[in-house]
């Protein structure tokens, strides 16, 4: 399923004027805090009206004011996931998840099904108020898939969960757009999630779209770096186990080379996509001998963005891939980092870790 949207709303001030397309697959929807994603997420849900514009799902047309047509909200076919989970505290884990699939009317989808989809079939029987958040929330995933939408509208939903709960759901989240082939818009301002999920990006600001395309263009774009964070800017590769090592560490394939990374754990042969963060990247000119870090890869550069302080992100050809690097301005002037120059991208093993890899997804579909 595929989605167009092309909404203006004005909302006290604030001019939302939004347009973009959702191809199928998991398009996160990126913008800082108040930028406008809640309010993109309502209207395509239908909790908000535009004051202009059209929202349609392929054929089907949800909205339209040219041609008056607001379909209201339980007729969209959409599932809506929150932040907070939103289950009925007096209902167990089953007769939440069977609830919407009533009231949706489309409920042919096994609930039992689902809970094993989601890890969550030993909690069936258990009533909601007791469970962690971790659990909450892939009750809330599963209810929404019981309805059997059209797209899953997904806004935040990591976004109340710690660190360890956020890492225990991720692999759900990727199980279940690669078992269901569900597409879904997934709203976040996590980087990691977006590295981790997305087949497709769409960068909002101040309510309008500033970029949009598939992961490996937009987070290695140096322009986009700015608002993507630049402690987090980085690039999505690619990559196929090759082996695994007596030492510790695996072999990925990727289209430049070879990456020896600690122990990944997928079977050889698995398709991966690794999160490469640019401050984790060093440039040499030369390729360095007696050298620890472990990765070293021929690569050529693209551009070179100074910034306003002492750093400049570097955009490299990596093979068929793109890689970003953040070095000093000093270091770029030292060693003629320049468009064109061939140099070695030199990356630790221990840089990157598992919360940096998604199994069985690769950067495109
Ligand atoms: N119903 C409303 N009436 C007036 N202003 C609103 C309304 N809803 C949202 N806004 C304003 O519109 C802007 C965008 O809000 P929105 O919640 O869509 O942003 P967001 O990107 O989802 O933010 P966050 O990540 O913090 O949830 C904000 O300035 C907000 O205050």
């Amino acid at each position: 399923m595929s989605l167009t949207v092309d909404i203006r709303r004005d909302l006290g001030g604030f001019d939302l004027h939004t347009t973009f397309d959702a191809p199928e697959g998991v398009t996160v929807l990126f913008g800082r805090s108040g930028s406008g994603k809640t309010s993109v997420v309502k209207s395509i849900a239908g909790l908000l009206t535009p004051q202009q514009g059209r929202i349609a799902l392929d054929g089907r047309v949800l909205f339209d004011t040219a041609a008056r047509i607001d379909v209201p909200v339980h007729k969209r076919r959409l599932g809506y996931v929150f932040q907070d989970s939103r289950l009925f505290p007096h209902l167990t884990v089953r007769d939440n998840l069977c609830y919407a699939a009533r009231v949706s009317g489309r409920g042919s989808r096994d609930p039992k099904e689902v809970a094993a989809l989601l890890g969550i079939s030993h909690l069936l029987d258990r009533r909601t108020h007791a469970l962690s958040g971790g659990e909450a929330q892939r009750v809330a995933i599963g209810r929404a898939l019981l309805s059997e939408p059209d797209m899953l509208l997904m806004d935040e939903p990591l976004a109340s969960l710690d660190g360890p709960r956020k890492a225990e759901i991720l692999p759900y989240l990727e199980t279940l757009r690669r078992e269901t082939g569900l597409s879904i818009l997934y709203v976040t301002h996590n980087m990691a999630e977006v590295a981790r999920l997305a087949t497709h990006i769409v960068l909002i600001d101040e309510g309008r779209v500033v970029r949009s395309g598939a992961p490996d263009e937009v987070l290695t774009d140096p322009d986009m770096v700015r608002m993507l964070g630049i402690r987090d800017a980085g690039a999505v590769l690619s990559a196929t186990v090759a082996a695994h090592h007596p030492d510790g560490l695996s072999a990925l394939s990727i289209s430049a080379g070879q990456l020896l990374l600690p122990a990944v754990e997928a079977p050889v042969g698995a398709k991966l996509r690794v999160r490469i963060l640019a401050q984790d990247v060093i440039l040499a000119r030369t390729r360095p001998e007696d050298l620890s870090a472990l990765n070293i890869l021929p690569v050529r550069v693209l551009a070179v963005r100074r910034g306003e302080g002492p750093g400049v992100v570097v955009q490299l050809q990596a093979g068929q891939d793109r890689l970003l690097a953040r070095i000093t301005r000093r270091s770029a002037d030292r060693l003629d980092i320049v468009d064109g120059a061939e140099c070695y991208a030199v990356m630790k093993s221990v840089a990157v870790s598992q919360t940096d890899i998604a199994v069985g997804l690769q950067t495109g579909l």
